[in-house]
């Protein structure tokens, strides 16, 4: 059977470890024929994702920190002289000072509201125009959230609205990007084991209680997110656009807890 990426070259923007959502993600795609090239947020971090994107047989890395214009110049620009034009892109960044992931959302400070927006919202944006220059043919762009934003998940606090943000992001970009045949997606996973999902206070007990009382007991898994971006990244994607995909085990269509667990 035809694999469902062949022909198809992207992005994968936030590869931190083995255990990264992205990285889940590009396995999948890879798996599926695709052709890769990774950014990373600084040397140490390249350390770790090169082996990682050997195994993978890829060859263009390059160092983005998404607040700083010039990196984000470089990528784009090697992506066209390396390809010539883009199929896809995975931005699975975001970032939040961890003192504000904990306690009360109220006592959020401007510096961070401003920078957890920035990173983890604007980013995408920022993404989008950079990539849609090199996708004549159209492509796909996605990026990943979670519920926290429109329900209360405590400690998520800033990130939940930056994730609104976000989210809105992606309707507004499919809305402008449509008409060039590119779609915007999100996936929204629920809690998995990651360094950024392990900086969100009382992290363990989310995942506990997402495991228990989802209608699947069961978290995400890196295989279920990767296959979800498969399918949002490939021609069987092909009419779905502006989406937020929950890939949660159903956690969020609960009103309540399981009575097993009261
Ligand atoms: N882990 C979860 O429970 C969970 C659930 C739903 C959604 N998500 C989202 O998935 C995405 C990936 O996170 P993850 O859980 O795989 O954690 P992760 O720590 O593996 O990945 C986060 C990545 O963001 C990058 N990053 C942060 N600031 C950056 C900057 N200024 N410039 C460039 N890169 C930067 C980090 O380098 C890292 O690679 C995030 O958007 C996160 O909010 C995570």
């Amino acid at each position: 059977m035809a694999e469902l990426m062949a022909g198809k070259r992207g992005l994968i923007m936030g590869v931190a470890n083995e255990r990264s959502i992205a990285w889940g993600i590009a396995k999948a795609l890879h798996a599926e024929g695709a052709e890769l090239a990774f950014s990373y947020q600084g040397e140490a971090f390249g350390k770790r994702l090169q082996p990682l994107a050997a195994s993978l047989g890829s060859t263009v890395m390059v160092d983005v920190d998404v607040n700083n214009d010039e990196s984000m110049d470089t990528c784009f620009s090697t992506l066209k002289d390396e390809w010539g034009s883009l199929d896809f892109v995975v931005h699975a960044i975001a970032y939040s000072d961890k003192n504000e992931l904990t306690g009360r959302f109220i006592n959020t400070s401007r510096a961070n509201f401003k920078n957890s927006l920035t990173i983890s919202c604007y980013s995408f944006i920022d993404v989008a125009k950079r990539a849609s220059e090199l996708m004549p043919n159209g492509g796909t762009l996605l990026t990943l959230t979670y519920q926290g934003s429109n329900r209360v998940t405590p400690f998520y606090n800033v990130m939940g609205v930056a994730k609104a943000a976000l989210e809105s992001s992606v309707r507004y970009l499919a809305n402008d990007l449509g008409p060039q045949g590119i779609r915007v997606n999100a996936i929204s996973p629920g809690p998995m084991k990651t360094l950024a999902g392990a900086a969100i206070g009382g992290a363990r007990k989310t995942f506990k209680t997402t495991e228990m009382n989802a209608p699947m007991r069961a978290n995400a898994t890196l295989e279920a997110v990767g296959g979800t971006a498969v399918y949002l990244a490939s021609d069987y994607g092909a009419c779905t656009t502006g989406e937020i995909v929950m890939v949660d085990g159903g956690f969020h269509v609960l009103s309540m807890a399981q009575p097993e667990n009261l």
